[in-house]
């Protein structure tokens, strides 16, 4: 059970309302979605299964065509389960019945939060049968909460779960076995830390320019580019930062590589800096400094991340700034700042963090012990980027397309988030910000994406943004 829902039941709210209040809004949710169709439903031993007998009745008072096949005689159905079960009038066959009966449509309510072991027998076959599936809080046979199955599972078109979002709904390889995730409102007063990232969370944060507002107003970001033959990384990212609202943006560059950062940059200023010494000097005006892409796994690289941490702006930590720092953790965790971000890919978040997506129950999970541990935000990218802060804040974002797996584009989201948090905004916030423009702009070009597509979708993506606000 979800701490949430005990703590309604140390209110006095009835375990038994509230499945009924479940499973009427699965029969809404599978005649608003699936109008049309026979309907098949399985039902397990416990709590999934009484929201299944509760959908089952409302169904059939919609004049739906519903069928029902219960794991357990209903004769030795207990508690919630068997009052769910009464509920319904009409027969009720075996499972073993389900596996030829015709059908359009099967609503899954064999196992959900309870589930204690892989499927097996028959609720296997009938996980593997295929066909249109409708699954009740996760599709059955997925561990909700290690957000992977344990064995044979359904494959939903759509999956209804209550109060929140569970990381199984969010996370991969979980996700792809829920299709549609709806999450119904049944009256439990959640505080769940966990959120799907999406303009509803920080809309009315997106930092926009006041008519009092100049240049100097909106923030400096600097990057520091790496050395001649490793420019480019940090242009994307400088790029970005300016593109998405940074007043100022400047690429800090090593002497030998001014030539060409300064030849191909025109709104963003360039400065020479020779070492960490020059470095902490010209991050003095800074109110973000983006050190990783293109930096190389040098001790230079260490000393100039260590004069960054030792500097005034807020830093985003991302690739080589990180690597570098692989066999001595410590050093960097000390440093960093609870504002700080840091954007690893998998295989930096293991150099850093050892063998944490392993142990943690899941990958959100995972990504909260880092930012207790490295004491700062981390996001750690991919298909389903997490975004957590120490304090138990964590954002998944899955708007996203598989087009952004290309190179620079890590650097184009590290100088998103850095631009954002130039501007004032609040570091767990900026980055679900940068996160979700980023996979937006990514879906928007869409095949044949290159990063340096990315920033100029940004115009298109912040008018429409600000437009939502009015
Ligand atoms: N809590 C609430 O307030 C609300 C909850 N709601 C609903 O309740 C659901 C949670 O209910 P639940 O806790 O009864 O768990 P559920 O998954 O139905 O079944 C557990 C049973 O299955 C058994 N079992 C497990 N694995 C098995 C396997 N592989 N093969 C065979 N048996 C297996 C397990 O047996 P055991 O592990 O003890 O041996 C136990 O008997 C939740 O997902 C939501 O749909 C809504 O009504 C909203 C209000
Ligand atoms: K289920």
């Amino acid at each position: 059970m979800q701490a949430a829902e005990q703590a309604v039941f140390a209110q006095g709210l009835d375990s038994f309302e509230l499945m009924q209040r479940a499973g009427d809004a699965v029969a809404e949710f599978v005649h608003a979605n699936w109008p049309e169709g026979s309907i098949q439903v399985l039902c397990g031993p416990g709590g999934n299964g009484g929201d299944g007998f509760v959908a089952a009745s409302k169904l059939a008072k919609l004049w739906r065509d519903v069928k029902v096949y219960s794991m357990v005689p209903v004769a030795e159905l207990t508690g919630d389960a068997a009052k769910a079960a009464a509920l319904w009038g009409g027969p009720v066959g075996t499972l073993e019945d389900a596996v030829e009966a015709p059908h359009d449509l099967v609503l899954d309510g064999l196992f959900g939060g309870g589930l204690s072991r892989p499927l097996e027998g028959t609720a296997a076959q009938l996980a593997q049968r295929g066909g249109r599936v409708i699954s009740i809080d996760v599709p059955s046979g997925i561990c909700g909460l290690r957000a992977k199955p344990l064995g044979p599972c359904f494959i939903a078109e759509g999956t209804i779960t209550f109060a929140a979002l569970r990381p199984a709904h969010v996370l991969r390889p979980a996700s792809a076995y829920c299709g549609n995730v709806f999450v119904a409102d049944i009256g439990v007063p959640v505080q769940t830390r966990l959120m799907e990232n999406s303009p509803m969370l920080w809309l009315r944060m997106l930092p926009q320019p006041g008519m009092a507002d100049h240049k100097h107003s909106r923030g400096h970001l600097k990057v520091l580019s790496g050395g001649i033959s490793s420019t480019g990384a940090a242009r994307l990212a400088v790029r970005a930062g300016l593109r998405i609202g940074a007043g100022l943006a400047t690429l800090l560059t090593p002497p030998s590589a001014l030539m060409v950062n300064a030849g191909q940059l025109t709104a963003v200023m360039v400065k020479a800096v020779d070492g960490a010494e020059e470095l902490a000097e010209a991050i003095q005006t800074a109110s973000v400094v983006i050190a990783g892409p293109g930096a190389g796994i040098t001790p230079a690289t260490r000393a100039n991340v260590e004069a960054i941490l030792n500097g005034p702006g807020r830093a985003v930590l991302d690739a080589d700034a990180l690597t570098v720092f692989e066999s001595q953790q410590d050093e960097l965790f000390k440093r960093l700042r609870p504002t700080d971000l840091l954007t690893p890919h998998i295989g930096e978040f293991n150099r850093l963090f050892g063998d944490l997506l392993e142990t943690a129950t899941n990958k959100v999970e995972a990504v909260r012990q880092a930012s207790v541990k490295a004491g700062c935000t981390v996001l750690l990218k991919g298909p389903d980027t997490v975004i957590a802060q120490p304090d138990g804040g964590a954002v998944v974002n899955i708007h996203a397309t598989r087009w952004l797996a290309t190179a620079g584009s890590g650097d184009v989201l590290a100088g998103f988030a850095g631009g954002l948090m130039a501007q004032g905004i609040d570091t767990l916030v900026a980055a679900s910000m940068a996160a979700w423009i980023h996979g937006e702009a990514g879906r928007r070009v869409g095949a044949g994406l290159i990063s340096e597509d990315l920033e100029r979708q940004v115009p298109d993506i912040l008018s429409a943004l600000h437009g939502e606000i009015g």
